[in-house]
């Protein structure tokens, strides 16, 4: 049982160190920390989605935006396309949940707003239709998946497809990644401001 618990660990660590010593991921994290305070700066705002566990982590990033990171400051505007679940489920009841979030996409995003998308397959159909609504509309596209990207890699105008296979370990890698957008962004786009 603990040989399969540090297993668990050690993979994810593998995953990490992979990212670390890609330096093409590091250029990446910080060109795209500042194309997102770029868009802050211009009013635009950013959208996450993703589902299940990435729906979580949607919504936990958008909130490091809207509410607040390390730093005491304004909030910024940033939100994850599930969380009105009045909007959600009607949508898909009435039409389908692969349209739930292109149509979100489509009433409230803009020209030059930015929509990150998680999926760690790349190939949720909803993610995709969200991604084709955001590249009609003008809208900046961010993919993060799993090593292959799926459906989404075309539809991405920027991807961090983290190099595994596994659910888990990507959804783990995702979070630190947008964590560090999240750090960046917050701290360049204040500290220009003070
Ligand atoms: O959190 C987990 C697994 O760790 C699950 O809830 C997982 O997010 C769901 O199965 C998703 O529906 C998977 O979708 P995707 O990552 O392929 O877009
Ligand atoms: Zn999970």
């Amino acid at each position: 049982m603990s040989e399969q618990i540090k297993q668990v660990i050690l993979d994810s660590i593998a995953v990490k160190q992979q990212l670390l010593n890609d330096e093409t991921v590091i250029a990446k994290l910080d060109a795209i920390s500042d194309l997102i305070v770029d868009a802050f700066r211009n009013g635009k705002k950013v959208l996450f989605c993703g589902n299940g566990g990435s729906a979580a982590d949607a919504q936990h990033l958008a909130a490091e935006f809207s509410g607040r990171f390390y730093l005491d400051r304004e909030a910024l505007p940033a939100e994850a396309l599930h969380v009105n679940t009045s909007y959600l489920t009607a949508i898909a009841n009435d039409y389908s949940f692969e349209v739930a979030y292109a149509r979100l996409v489509k009433g409230i995003g803009h020209a030059g707003d930015v929509l990150v998308g998680l999926s760690t397959s790349g190939n949720s159909p909803n993610i995709i239709e969200a991604f084709k609504a955001a590249k009609e509309k003008g809208m900046i596209t961010i993919g993060f998946t799993g090593e292959t990207g799926g459906k989404l890699k075309p539809l991405s105008d920027h991807l961090f497809n983290v190099p595994s296979k596994t659910t888990p370990r990507i959804q783990e890698s995702h979070i630190m990644l947008g964590h560090i957008i999240c750090q960046l962004v917050e701290e360049r786009y204040f500290a220009a401001k003070s």
